[in-house]
């Protein structure tokens, strides 16, 4: 088997006396959707946040394309391909589409590129920014400025904007949160377009979404992974389906 991108041994967080991740172990295969799920509270952002290295673990160690990354910092693991999508800060909404991935473009080349003030203008940066766009079904929509997007349109554009980092790994935290049927539906057809090139870590409340992109399901409850398995798996699981899914998955088949 192909050695994971991502591997979480033992991961642990506490805030005071609550134990909030506890013992996660999982690992997530080269071009392969791993989702997350569990109900309220159950840690999944936590687990998201020690992964990117917004939060420290207490113990347990974090693999990342065979290196250990768990004491370093969250810009170092972006550095090395870890990146993280729908993180609200992200985007300018006076700049178009175009110039937010082409900021993004610039900011992934590091100093190669000088920032004038009108990044969009260089075409080293606009050639693959539009080619983000289109690849997350924005290219018409270059020229809007962000804040004119819809909501499901501006978490296509932070994922345009995280695709042109050439991530190893997308971090994917609840992207369909607050997305009417129809936008799902298209963020659910650009992720199904871009799985097996990235490797996908999807935590998602949806699970029309969830069902329909992951490979693996891991199902986290009080911090602790009561069952990892293909779907069909997690779908039959008695204790799953006591513990959590329950109508909604009967509401999936
Ligand atoms: N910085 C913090 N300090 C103290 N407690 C925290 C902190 N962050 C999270 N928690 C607590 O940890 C628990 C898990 O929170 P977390 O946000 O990781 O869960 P979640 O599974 O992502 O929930 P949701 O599905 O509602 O987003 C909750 O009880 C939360 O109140």
């Amino acid at each position: 088997m192909a050695e994971p991108v991502l591997a979480l041994e033992g991961l642990r967080k506490q805030f005071g006396g609550l134990v909030v991740t506890d013992q996660v172990t999982l690992s997530v295969a080269p071009g392969e959707l791993h989702a997350v799920i569990g109900p309220n509270g159950a840690g999944k952002t936590t687990l998201i946040n020690q992964i990117s290295g917004v939060l420290p673990s207490d113990s347990g160690r974090i693999l990342f394309a065979g290196h250990d990354i768990t004491r370093l910092p969250p810009h170092e693991r972006a550095r090395r391909g870890l990146a993280r999508t729908f993180q609200i800060t992200s985007v300018l909404p006076a700049f178009s589409a175009l110039e937010n991935v082409a900021v993004a473009v610039q900011a992934h080349a590091g100093s190669s590129y000088r920032f004038v003030g009108d990044a969009a203008a260089e075409p080293a940066l606009n050639g693959p920014a539009l080619a983000a766009l289109e690849e997350v079904g924005l290219a018409e929509r270059a020229d809007v400025p962000a804040g004119h997007l819809s909501h499901g349109e501006k978490r296509a554009l932070e994922l345009a904007m995280a695709l042109v980092t050439e991530p190893k790994l997308l971090l994917l935290d609840e992207p369909m949160a607050g997305t009417g049927r129809e936008e799902t539906a298209r963020l659910i057809a650009v992720l199904r377009r871009l799985k097996g090139r990235f490797a996908m870590m999807l935590v998602e409340h949806d699970m029309t979404a969830v069902f329909a992109l992951a490979d693996h399901i891991s199902v986290l409850i009080y911090g602790r992974i009561l069952l990892s398995g293909k779907p069909d798996e997690v779908r039959e699981d008695p204790q799953v389906v006591a513990a959590y899914l329950g109508d909604e998955i009967e509401f999936e088949r």
